[in-house]
Formats: C-alpha cells, structure tokens, sequence
C-alpha cells in the first residue's frame, strides 16, 4: 500500500500561453498535486529518509513557475513533475494543472500529468 501526499488549488500567478499578449500578462494558474510515498519511512525524524515537506513543495513550484514564460500549460506540468520525482523520496507524482478562464465559455481547462519514480519502484519490487 502507498500514501498519497496531496496539495490541493496551489495558486500561482505565471507566465503562460501561446499567444504574443500571454508573454507579458501574468495570469493565474491552479495545481492539484499528489505524491505517492510511504509514511511509515517517515516515524524516525533522524534517518535519511525523512518526511515529505509540503511547504518545501510549494517552494519548489513557486520557483520553477516564476522563472520564466510558459507556452503550454504541458509545458508547466511536466517540469513540475519531472522536478518533484527527482526532488523527493516519491513513488509517483499527479500534477494537475488548471487554467480558469482560458475558454470563455468553459468554467475550466487544464491538464493532468502522471510521472513515475522509476528507480524507486524498482528497488520497492527487490525488497
Ligand atoms: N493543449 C493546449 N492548448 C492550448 C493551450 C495550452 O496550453 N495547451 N493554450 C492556449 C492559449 O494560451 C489560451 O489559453 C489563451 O487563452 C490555447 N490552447
């Protein structure tokens, strides 16, 4: 059995879109995030393997979305998630990300990336 780790309508203000008015228009951008990983690894605070921090998520994302100009928002979910398999100690990550109001006559629009941790899961299916 796996844990999920989940932040839910992470707002960011960003970059992002195809159009030549999206480059200097910032404009709001809504994750659903979660993290599969195994909370039992977490009970002793003093090993390596320590619990998954969501403020430092947070901080992660803020960082990569503030840094530059976006075109796709698949462009933003795959960077997010490729970063937090690499960042943290996670068997897989569901990055949603949101675009409300990019369809007017939509209330949403968005994309869900799935990524897997590879080298984890495989040591997982050893033990
Ligand atoms: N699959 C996608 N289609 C579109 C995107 C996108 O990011 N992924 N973006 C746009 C525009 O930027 C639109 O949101 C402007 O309002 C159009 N299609």
């Amino acid at each position: 059995m796996m844990d999920i780790l989940f932040i839910d309508r992470l707002t960011v203000m960003a970059y992002i879109g195809i159009n030549d008015w999206e480059k200097n228009c910032l404009q709001k951008l809504i994750f659903d995030l979660q993290l599969s990983c195994n909370t039992e690894f977490f009970e002793d605070h003093q090993s390596v393997v320590s619990y998954i921090d969501y403020t430092h998520v947070n901080q992660v994302i803020l960082s990569l979305v503030s840094q530059k100009h976006f075109y796709l928002i698949e462009d933003v979910a795959n960077l997010i998630a490729n970063t937090l398999i690499e960042k943290f100690c996670i068997y897989w990550v569901r990055v949603k990300v949101n675009k409300p109001g990019a369809i007017h006559n939509a209330c949403n629009v968005g994309i869900c990336v799935e990524r897997k941790n590879k080298t984890l899961l495989k040591s997982l299916k050893k033990s």
